[in-house]
This record gives structure tokens, sequence and C-alpha cells, in this order.
């Protein structure tokens, strides 16, 4: 039997269901607008040469639930089971965080905040914050924290980013920035990762409204 096949039903009737309720979350919040965003968890046993995830279809409208949302891939981004849908164009990205993290779930999304926020500290290649209480939801708990949020290159061959993020990927930050792209944020588990995304969407709305009123035209 193979690995994936070895893994119970139950388990991945449970992770098909979370993942369900988390995408029809993150849809009532907006952050799927034109089919943009895709997520990813993580089930069975991992190493970083073999693992398996579910990730969403590609090109779907992932506002709405349907039989054909999700396909189970391996560490290469192959289909275990057989399937028409094709997993999401940026598997790729989600194979290399899990291969270097070992995290247990992914969770990609576009917004205005991030977006703009890419662009305003792209010379820099990471978005500053310094200071604010929500920096805790990363478990970094040092007075007057400063984090940095790596950003990478935007580019349309996406296998091309996985290189920037094998780089740039920082241990301590649970996400990165795409250039007037979007983020990825992952946890342990889809629990910890939707946490680490809803707290870097308040984080990068907040550098947006700080810098409009320090005065950034
Ligand atoms: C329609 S936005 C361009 C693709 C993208 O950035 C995205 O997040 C969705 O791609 P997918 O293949 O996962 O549907
Ligand atoms: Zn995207």
């Amino acid at each position: 039997m193979s690995a994936f096949a070895s893994i119970p039903l139950e388990e991945k009737r449970r992770v098909l269901e979370e993942f369900t309720a988390i995408k029809a979350d993150f849809a009532s919040r907006g952050w799927f607008a034109g089919t943009g965003g895709n997520l990813s968890m993580r089930i069975g046993p991992y190493s970083p040469d073999e693992f398996f995830f579910a990730v969403t279809a590609s090109g779907k409208d992932k506002t709405r639930s349907t039989p054909e949302d999700f396909l189970f891939v391996d560490q290469d981004g192959k289909a275990c089971e057989t399937t028409s849908l094709r997993p999401s164009a940026e598997t790729s990205l989600h194979r290399e965080i899990y291969r270097l993290t070992g995290a247990g779930a992914i969770f990609h999304i576009h917004s205005v905040f991030n977006n703009i926020v890419s662009e305003w500290f792209w010379e820099r290649r990471s978005v500053p914050i310094e200071g604010v209480e929500l920096i805790k939801a990363f478990n970094i708990w040092d007075e007057d924290a400063a984090i940095d949020v790596p950003i990478v290159t935007n580019y349309a061959d996406v296998p091309r980013i996985v290189p920037e993020i094998t780089e740039r990927l920082d241990p301590r930050i649970p996400g990165l920035l795409i250039r007037k792209h979007g983020i990825c944020a992952w946890g342990k588990d889809a629990f910890e990762a939707k946490k680490h995304l809803e707290a870097f969407e308040f984080l990068f709305e907040y550098v947006y409204r700080w810098e409009l009123l320090k005065g950034r035209a």
C-alpha cells in the first residue's frame, strides 16, 4: 500500500471538513476576489522528502462549496488519486514552504492592504512592523518587538518564485509577501495558520493607515 493510501479515510474526511469550513469563512471576508487565493492543509506523516496535502483546485470560484474544490497531492505536486482537477497554479509555493517548515497548513490570499504594503516597501524587500501588540500572535513576546515580513518577486512563471522563498523565508515569521500579489501564511495546523493570517492582515492594515497618517503620498 502507498504511504498516501495508508492514511485513514476518517483523517482525510476530517481534513476536508475543516478545510471546507475555513474556505467558507475566508470567502465571507472577501479574501477570494476574482478566484484569487489558494489554501492547503497537510495530512499524514511528514518528512521533507515525503508528505501529502490537500490543496484547492485551480481557477475555481472559491466563494462556493462544491464536491470539486480540493484534491490531494504529494511533495512533488502530483495528484495522489485519479482526478480531473488541477491543483492550484501556486502549488509549488506551498510545496516549498512545507519542505522548509513542516507546517500543517498554508493559506494564500490577496488583499488590497497586503498588495499596497508589498509595493511601498519593495525597495527594502520587507515590511517593517514595530511594537504592535498583535506581533505576539507569531509567538514573539519581546518588549516592543520589531519584525520584518519578507517580500519576494511576483514572477508570472510561479516556480521562479520558489528560490526566493528558499532564500528569504524567516523561521521566526510565519508568512511572506509576494509583491503586488498576496501573502502566504502558515502554522502548525489550520487554527494557527488562520490566526497568523488574520494577524498579518491586521498588521498590514495598521501599516497602511499609519503610513498615510505620517503623510505618505
Ligand atoms: C485569478 S488570480 C491569479 C492566480 C492567483 O494568484 C491565485 O491565487 C489563484 O490561483 P489558483 O490556481 O490557485 O486558482
Ligand atoms: Zn495568488
